[in-house]
């Protein structure tokens, strides 16, 4: 469950003489599973994302759960650690696991996101849509109860897309916060949300909010 009330962003005008208003009073209860966040480019969804995630202070509340995975729209910000491996490693460690159950847990990780080959990379020496499977690796072996998704599948390629996409939607995968683009994948979420102009401005079934959302695009 995420309540947000009243949660504005400013941020200092071009001529640098005032602020402008990117967030502007949001106030949502979301409680479904899944929820989209859709909007155009510059309306506030990434905004409204990392207020929700903590990554920005706002002025009103955010109500959020403890443990959240926050998948950045710019993968090559993500990792923390050097090489590939010591990336997800992180992951498991302060709980409480031995080195070899870290070894291990990190290994399986890896294998299941395909990511083994590049193990021993320099997390900077990998392609952007190899980041953005490393961030969900990483983020996922976290194990957090919800997963904050900034267009998570913009590098991939249609393979790895697919695959990306049916682990965020898998049955045992965390909640989840998706801001996207791709309109499918957003109508696969329970609800949505269409923000424009740093406004929420409707939210409901998914299917419903894209539906207006792509109506308002023709
Ligand atoms: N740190 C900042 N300083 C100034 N303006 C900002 C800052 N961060 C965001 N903005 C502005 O706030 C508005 C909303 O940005 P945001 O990234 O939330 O939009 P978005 O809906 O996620 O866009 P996109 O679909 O293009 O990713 C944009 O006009 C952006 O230029």
């Amino acid at each position: 469950m995420i309540r947000v009330q009243g949660a504005s962003v400013f941020a200092p005008s071009p001529d640098g003489r005032g602020s402008v208003t990117i967030l502007d009073d949001a106030t949502c209860t979301l409680a479904a599973r899944r929820t989209a966040v859709v909007g155009e480019n510059g309306s506030g969804k990434s905004t409204l994302a990392r207020v929700i995630g903590g990554l920005i202070k706002s002025e009103g509340s955010v109500d959020a759960p403890e443990r959240i995975g926050f998948l950045f729209s710019n993968p090559g910000a993500q990792p923390v650690m050097p090489t590939v491996q010591e990336d997800v490693a992180l992951s498991f460690r302060g709980r409480g696991l031995s080195r070899a159950e870290i070894r291990e847990r990190t290994a399986s990780a890896l294998q299941e996101h395909r990511l083994t080959d590049l193990a021993e990379h320099s997390c900077h020496s990998l392609s952007s849509g190899q980041q953005q499977r490393l961030a969900l690796c990483a983020i996922l072996a976290g194990e957090p109860e919800l997963v904050i998704a900034d267009e998570p599948t913009s590098f991939l390629d249609g393979r790895h897309r697919r695959i990306v996409r049916d682990r965020l939607f898998a049955d045992n995968a965390p909640d989840l916060l998706l801001v996207t683009h791709d309109l499918e994948l957003a109508s696969r979420c329970d609800e949505a949300i269409l923000v424009e102009a740093g406004r929420i401005t409707m939210q409901g079934p998914a299917d419903a909010v894209v539906a207006t959302y792509e109506k308002s695009l023709e």
